[in-house]
């Protein structure tokens, strides 16, 4: 079988029902109704186009970004559009822009840290984009470490003004998206000072250019930092460098929520905390969580799709085998499918969490806080990280293909990868879970019970007395056989006994320090695998509770109980060192583990490419010929290679300069 009749035999041996998995991975009837919509919104206007990317030149692209934004935001209004349509629409028009800076940061940087009057006043203007906004917080000097900026928000009592300005050159605000060459306003964070005392970074709202002319403002020095990785990829986006020369602004504009500042430079504390400064990016890094299951899935099902298409050797009846057949393959591909699910879902459950948290301090409880921050922190971390890796290995399993840009892979890569840095360094933020795990351990021995993510930590107290030995954990005598490893509970007590005693025994060994600093900074890189097996704790956790919902659908539970044990199964096999020197399991079992996963893998490879179909991603989102969905890679190939400027002509231009000459030197020499 060839072609176009490979991926409809593949469907024919599906065993579940698809559309009831595309409603589960869409989160509801509704949510997919909205998305599906969406997405033939985008893939039949041609103004949405975008498969010429890659090629085109800095300016033409980003004016190419600034036409498709506007227009969409056209159609938002054209068609009054809700926020969640919107967000869908933006997401299938599949292009980092200025928008995403204004509604992902900007506007939710004043709904979080300005006063109910700062948003009646900010809100309207940038709903209806009369302004548009970004978020300065990062410059040349820092971006990790926030309380190290440099930009002073210094306050004038005479004038009832703060004067913004930017000392050295390390200083300058460097790398804000929407920045360079659009946003009018941004929300700059800066040292405030007020009558010769500092009080810490805080939010300030800034107009950076004229509305009647868009230039910039006097005393602002503005511009675009220049090219990043990749073709096409994060270059659509104007990310900029900006300085302030005593720029002067009214008090109130400084976001006052957490921190007011009176008319004579008086500071008075509200009751919210101080690290409701930071919660524009709990806010994000919840939703780049729930996009990394997006951009995972969309590498994932151009792999899927292609490893079914292509064959290599073993020809036995003059077919040659998929790729998809080998093991090797399917232990690279398979682990990645259950990752997007898996990501899907806690994506889903840090949304509910982040709500709470929301709403919690909408009411003035601000305990579950530093949850939500580990939460976010450790999450985004965790899915980032995995999902570039996983594109990369997704370009990998689909061999020299997957390295033209035609496969969609590599200008996925490079919009991706940088994920791992924005929103927090992944290393920094896996820091920050750690010493949020360090303290709750540490609080273990006064009676404090842990709660929600690490209530597991509090369970297993006597853990506490250093009784580490392998006797002490259950699984021991639950695990015989490789279906063993099927149990949800034996799941749970692997990952949770795993992540509780590296968490404790991280705890025993800071304790040898006379100076906890100092025994944090060095044993760091312990403490960064102690966060990571905590965060795959709760990823696993989140997966096994979806499992027991009510999940309508012929053989949908089935498939994502295969999936749920491959995402666990697989972690246990990558950090088997963990679990056997912690002593949670034998080798025995360990061994088990791989039998069952072997076992797991035969399940889902007649379900493989249905259980890419219900991720429901058009062939436009997609941008990829080894992922279209008819399967017909070959002849499109084919086509999509002589579409590139080079074969416009049969000889290059720089043919006459170059190579005749060289070859007729060659000649020459040849003759002599
Ligand atoms: C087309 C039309 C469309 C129409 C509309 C459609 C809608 C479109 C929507 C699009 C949405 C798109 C989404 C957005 C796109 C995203 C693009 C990304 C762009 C990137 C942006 C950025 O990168 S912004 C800059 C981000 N910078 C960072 O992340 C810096 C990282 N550093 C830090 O976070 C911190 O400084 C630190 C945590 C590392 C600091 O550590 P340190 O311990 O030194 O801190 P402090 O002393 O300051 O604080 C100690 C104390 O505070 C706790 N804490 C720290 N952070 C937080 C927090 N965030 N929340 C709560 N608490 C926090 C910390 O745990 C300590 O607590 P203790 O109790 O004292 O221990
Ligand atoms: C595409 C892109 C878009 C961005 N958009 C914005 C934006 O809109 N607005 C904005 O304000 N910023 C933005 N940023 C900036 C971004 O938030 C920062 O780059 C990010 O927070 C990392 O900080 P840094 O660059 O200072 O890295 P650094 O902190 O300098 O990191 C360098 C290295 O040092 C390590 N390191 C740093 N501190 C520690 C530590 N304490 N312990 C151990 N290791 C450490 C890191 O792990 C890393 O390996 C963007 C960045 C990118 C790449």
């Amino acid at each position: 079988m060839e072609g176009v009749d490979i991926l409809p035999h593949e469907r024919s041996k599906t065993q579940f029902d698809v559309d009831a998995m595309k409603i589960v991975w869409a989160g509801s009837r509704h949510a997919f109704e909205v998305s599906d919509r969406m997405a033939r919104l985008v893939a039949s206007d041609p103004a949405f186009q975008k498969d010429n990317r890659s090629r085109l030149g800095r300016k033409e692209l980003f004016k190419n970004t600034l036409r498709k934004a506007t227009y969409a935001w056209k159609r938002i209004l054209e068609l009054r559009l809700t926020e969640e349509e919107a967000g869908r629409l933006r997401f299938f028009v599949d292009e980092p822009a200025f928008t995403d800076l204004h509604w992902g940061m900007f506007v939710p940087a004043i709904k979080g840290q300005g006063t109910e009057e700062q948003q009646q006043k900010w809100l309207p203007l940038a709903y209806k984009m009369q302004i548009i906004g970004c978020y300065a917080q990062t410059e040349l000097g820092h971006g990790s470490n926030v309380q190290g900026l440099e930009t002073t928000a210094t306050f004038d009592p005479d004038k009832d003004e703060f004067v913004i300005h930017s000392p050295t050159l390390t200083s300058s605000k460097w790398w804000p998206g929407g920045l360079g060459k659009v946003s009018t306003h941004a929300v700059v964070y800066a040292r405030l000072i007020t009558n010769g005392e500092e009080h810490g970074v805080h939010g300030f709202i800034v107009q950076l250019r004229s509305l009647d002319d868009h230039m910039p403002l006097p005393g602002i020095t503005i511009g675009d930092i220049g090219m990043k990785f990749g073709n096409g990829a994060y270059n659509t986006m104007d990310n900029g460098v900006l300085t302030f020369d005593h720029v002067r602004i009214p008090r109130n504009q400084m976001l006052m929520r957490v921190l007011q500042v009176t008319s004579e430079g008086k500071c008075v504390q509200s009751n919210v905390p101080r690290q409701l400064i930071y919660g524009t990016m709990v806010f994000v890094r919840q939703t780049i969580v729930a996009d990394a299951s997006s951009a995972l899935s969309r590498a994932v099902c151009i792999a899927t799709r292609y490893s079914a298409v292509r064959r290599q050797f073993g020809s036995q009846d003059g077919v040659e085998t998929q790729v998809i057949d080998y093991k090797t393959q399917q232990n690279r591909l398979f682990p990645l499918l259950a990752s997007a699910y898996a990501f899907r879902f806690v994506g889903e459950w840090l949304k509910w969490l982040y709500t709470d948290v929301t709403q919690r301090l909408q009411a003035n409880d601000f305990s579950t806080l530093p949850e939500a921050h580990a939460c976010t922190a450790g999450l985004k971390s965790l899915t980032t990280t995995a999902t570039a890796d996983a594109i990369e290995e997704c370009r990998k399993l689909c061999g020299g293909h997957g390295y033209l840009c035609a496969s969609g892979l590599p200008e996925l890569f490079a919009v991706y990868v940088p994920a791992c840095t924005y929103e927090g360094d992944n290393v920094v933020l896996l820091l920050q879970v750690a010493r949020f795990l360090m303290k709750t351990v540490s609080q273990l021995g006064s009676g404090k019970k842990p709660i929600g993510t690490t209530a597991y930590l509090g369970r297993v107290q006597d853990l506490m007395q250093c009784r580490c030995e392998v006797q002490t954990v259950g699984i021991i005598y639950s695990i015989n056989a490789a279906e063993d490893w099927l149990k949800p509970s034996v799941m749970l007590e692997a990952f949770e006994a795993r992540s509780a005693r590296m968490c404790v025994a991280r705890a025993q060994n800071l304790g040898k320090f006379a100076n906890p600093e100092d025994g944090f900074a060095e044993l760091s890189a312990d403490l960064v695998e102690a966060a990571v097996a905590h965060c795959q704790l709760i990823v696993v956790s989140k997966f096994l509770d979806k499992l027991q919902q009510d999940i309508p659908g012929n053989g949908v539970k089935q498939q994502l109980q295969n999936l749920c044990y491959i995402y666990a199964l697989n972690l246990l096999h990558k950090h088997l060192g963990d679990f056997l020197s912690t002593g949670c399991i034998t080798p025995k079992q360990a061994s088990l583990a791989n039998d069952q996963l072997r076992s797991l893998y035969s399940q889902v490879r007649p379900n493989a490419i249905a259980l890419v179909d219900a991720f429901n991603y058009t062939d436009h989102y997609l941008g990829s010929v080894l992922g279209r969905y008819d399967g017909n890679v070959y002849p499109k190939l084919y086509e999509e290679a002589w579409k590139d400027p080079l074969n416009d002509s049969v000889l290059p231009d720089g043919y006459n300069e170059y190579i005749r000459p060289l070859l007729k030197q060659q000649l020459h020499n040849s003759r002599l």
